[in-house]
């Protein structure tokens, strides 16, 4: 059990490197230019003025909600010394399935900020009666506002053909003040990892939205280096050696200069180095700490995943492992048709289009798969095209291990035909 003479823990102050403590402004780096846009464009809310509405984008883990919610957070406190009222309604979208749902979750941030009652139950009724009760909420309780969405490209919607969620929820809030539904200054920041998201936004939003936009390029090894020995307090003084800042910044640069991840990385070394006792982080616990990380990640992830999201990760692991064309990048289209065969041949649901590239995007978030999107050329359109990072072989054999999907593993040579089929069919048009 416990034991007294127990080695000291090699943290004295763990929280600083958990992802989600808020930091103060010293120790964030090398985002000057992002930090003086997003000031420049939120000081007319001391004056009285309406911002504009902002669009912050670049890869995931780059500090755009670092920045934006250390920027709100200053004005919050010079807003309050002056008897004013900011709010700052901040949701993620990622879990978030439709408009109604966003709404609700909106209501109910504000409803928790300003200690009211939500008012409105979460089901059986309108999304319009929600948004009133949001504007109801945030006149009363609120000057001037600032909506931030999160990862806002994953709030589709249901419905396929038809305009996405986000496009209208941007619509909704950009204009709220115009049309005096919210009496206040509003504006609405949204943040995205998709460089391209304001080409599938429906025109009427684009207009009343119109965001200026922040780019957060991805941290060099220095960087990530500078980040984290602004965080080196974590750790008890000489508890690090030298070599492990250098090697966790180098390895979290290789995986898409991520902030997160290098911080993750350091923890899990330090955690490591408690675990095993000795007393002193070294290279060899950030090695192993980096080797779990990778293990786990995928398993764990895959576990983790709806019986839908696996057969969408499935059908598109399956184009990439059995194409026969030199490039194993899957368009959208084609992974869709086979996870459409599938679903047939399993007598399972069948999600839409949209739901099915929302399902995939969401594991390119984790670092599994990256998509771009592309364009077929004049009037054809575009489509996302999705690249595994680790092997999918490797991804599919996991994912048959834990669900229905056995039947169609058994038909390996028809599932080939179907998936190079489907890829001629895609290429010839
Ligand atoms: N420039 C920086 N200086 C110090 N810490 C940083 C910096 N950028 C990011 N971080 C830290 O990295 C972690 C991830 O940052 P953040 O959540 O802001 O990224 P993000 O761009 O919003 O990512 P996502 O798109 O995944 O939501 C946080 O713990 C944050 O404190």
């Amino acid at each position: 059990m416990l034991d007294d003479d127990e080695e000291a823990s090699v943290f004295v102050n763990r929280d600083l490197v958990e992802p989600d403590t808020i930091i103060d402004e010293e120790r964030i780096v090398g985002r000057d230019d992002q930090l003086k846009s997003v000031v420049s464009f939120l000081k007319p809310t001391l004056q009285g003025n309406r911002p504009p509405n902002m669009l912050l984008y670049g890869p995931a883990g780059t500090g755009k909600s670092l920045i934006i919610g250390a920027v709100t957070q200053q004005i919050i406190e010079l807003c309050q010394s002056k008897g004013e009222r900011f709010g700052v309604i901040n949701i993620n979208c990622h879990p978030i399935n439709t408009l109604d749902q966003a709404v609700y979750e909106l209501v109910q941030t504000v409803a928790k900020d300003v200690n009211a009652e939500i008012g409105v139950p979460e089901t059986g009724v309108s999304t319009k009666r929600k948004y009133r009760r949001l504007y109801k909420l945030i006149n009363e309780h609120y000057d001037s506002v600032i909506f931030i969405l999160d990862e806002i490209d994953l709030l589709v919607g249901r419905r396929a053909n038809n305009e996405p969620a986000y496009s209208k929820l941007l619509y909704q809030l950009s204009r709220a003040s115009n049309t005096n539904e919210i009496e206040g200054r509003v504006s609405v920041a949204a943040l995205t990892n998709d460089p391209k998201f304001m080409e599938d936004i429906d025109g009427r939003a684009e207009s009343s939205f119109n965001p200026r936009d922040v780019y957060f390029p991805d941290y060099d090894a220095t960087q990530l280096r500078e980040i984290l020995e602004n965080r080196r307090d974590a750790f008890r003084q000489d508890s690090l050696t030298s070599d492990v800042i250098p090697l966790v910044a180098a390895f979290a640069a290789q995986s898409h200069g991520d902030a997160r991840k290098a911080i993750d990385l350091f923890r899990g070394a330090g955690d490591l180095a408690d675990e095993w006792g000795d007393g002193k982080v070294t290279e060899r616990h950030v090695r192993e700490s980096q080797e779990e990380i990778d293990k786990d990640r995928s398993l764990k992830l895959v576990e983790g995943l709806t019986t839908q999201k696996k057969i969408s990760l499935y059908a598109t692991a399956a184009v990439a492992c059995y194409s026969n064309r030199s490039r194993s990048s899957v368009p959208s289209p084609v992974g869709f048709n086979v996870y459409r065969w599938i679903t047939d041949e399993l007598d399972a649901d069948q999600m839409t289009r949209e739901t099915y590239v929302k399902y995939v995007k969401e594991l390119a978030t984790y670092g599994l798969i990256s998509s771009s999107r592309k364009s077929r050329g004049r009037g054809g359109g575009m489509y996302m095209e999705f690249t595994f990072t680790g092997d999918p072989e490797a991804m599919m054999k996991r994912i048959v291990d834990d669900t229905r999907l056995e039947p169609i593993a058994n038909q390996e040579e028809l599932l080939q035909t179907v998936v190079n089929s489907q890829l001629r069919e895609f290429h010839n048009q």
